[in-house]
């Protein structure tokens, strides 16, 4: 019967956390569930990411005392205790299996459980700091409960890529705007309500959206046919994919021969400099047959004053004045507007909107 019940108990956890389709949320839930089934006096999700022959390692989510966060309200590791994970979590990759050890700082211990994507690549990694070890068949479960997470993730994964680039789609753009949007006002609140410097230094970054544009891209579909273009669309993708922007920026397929790009810059000039990389890197490189290909970008800065229609609404208003004065080159709509080149948008009054 006990048996019946905690086997209730899995299954009504594991259905729990293939509730979500959100990352973030799917994080939380899955320590939520691990730390039901095994009270730990932590839990710590990692990401991990293969960079040659070295891993670069960040925290994604954490439990403590019941309590669950995302990475931002992480308290520090010291120096020794961040070494001596990193040490054996690496040992847990490399072996491809769970590792534990007993941490300096006390007399418990951590168990490392790697997880695994479906091309068998490292993704994340789980530590579970407990006072005794568990059992080898509570390990495999442990183990078993990240694998359903991974196999979630996939499949989740699959259906928000576009099948060409494995960009993301553009039906998780909208919910990505959005949810910058949201976080935005959180952020303006908070930062209304907080007269410390630090604090506002940290909520300073801001988030900029711009459209990329294949130039004359007709040209080369009647040139070389509609394969051919297919070709150049995927190098195009892989081009602002390699390095040019930061791991935690987002590029979409948005249609045809367009993309999105969402990055984060303090300021103007540092958004124009990183849209001007991904302008260049294509712009230099070798296309096989063609030589040159050359894309417009227009950005614009996401505004918490507007709705994601909005936003992209403006930044191709900027690529349309980048292909007019040329092509190859970055147009920024705030500037565009402080030019007088393209008109303000009208702010509609309240006595304008008529409720049915
Ligand atoms: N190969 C290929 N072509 C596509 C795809 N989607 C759209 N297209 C073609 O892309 C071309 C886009 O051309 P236009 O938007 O008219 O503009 P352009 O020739 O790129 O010129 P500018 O944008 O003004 O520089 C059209 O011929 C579409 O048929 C796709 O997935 N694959």
């Amino acid at each position: 019967m006990q048996h019946r019940h905690s086997s209730i108990r899995i299954v009504d956890n594991l259905a729990e956390i293939t509730r979500h389709h959100d990352r973030q949320v799917l994080e939380k839930s899955l320590l939520k569930t691990l730390n039901e089934l095994f009270p730990a006096q932590s839990l710590r999700l990692f990401r991990i990411r293969r960079h040659d022959l070295m891993h670069d390692i960040s925290l994604l989510a954490f439990c403590v005392n019941d309590v669950i966060s995302s990475s931002e309200q992480h308290p520090k590791l010291n120096q020794e205790m961040a070494d001596e994970l990193t040490a054996a979590m690496t040992e847990a990759i490399d072996k491809e299996d769970i590792v534990s050890y007993r941490p300096a700082e006390d007399n418990g211990w951590n168990v490392i459980y790697p997880a695994y994507d479906s091309h068998g690549e490292i993704f994340a990694s789980l530590v579970h700091h407990c006072q005794e070890l568990p059992s080898s068949i509570d390990q495999r479960l442990v183990h078993g409960i990240l694998r359903v997470y991974a196999n979630y993730l996939a499949l989740i994964d699959k259906s928000q890529r576009d099948k060409l680039t494995g960009l993301y789609n553009r039906e998780t753009l909208d919910e990505q705007i959005t949810k910058i949007l949201v976080n935005q006002s959180s952020e303006l609140n908070k930062l209304m309500a907080s007269p410390n410097d630090s604090r506002r230094r940290r909520y300073a970054i801001k988030h900029w959206l711009g459209v990329v544009d294949i130039d004359k891209f007709k040209t080369i579909n009647d040139t070389y046919g509609h394969l051919y273009g297919d070709e150049v669309i995927i190098l195009v993708a892989r081009l602002m994919t390699s390095g040019v922007i930061r791991d935690d920026d987002l590029i979409y397929r948005f249609g045809g021969e367009e993309f999105v790009v969402l990055l984060k810059a303090a300021n103007e000039t540092d958004a124009m400099q990183a849209f001007e990389r991904i302008r260049r890197v294509v712009a230099e490189h070798n296309f096989p047959q063609l030589g040159q290909v050359t894309v417009s970008i227009g950005f614009v800065e996401v505004s918490a004053q507007l709705s994601p229609t909005d936003v992209i609404g403006q930044a191709d208003e900027a690529l349309y004045s980048a292909k007019n004065a040329g092509r190859n080159q970055v147009q920024n709509y705030h500037t565009l507007v402080a030019e007088g080149k393209i008109s303000e948008p009208k702010k509609i009054a309240s006595s304008d909107v008529e409720l049915f």
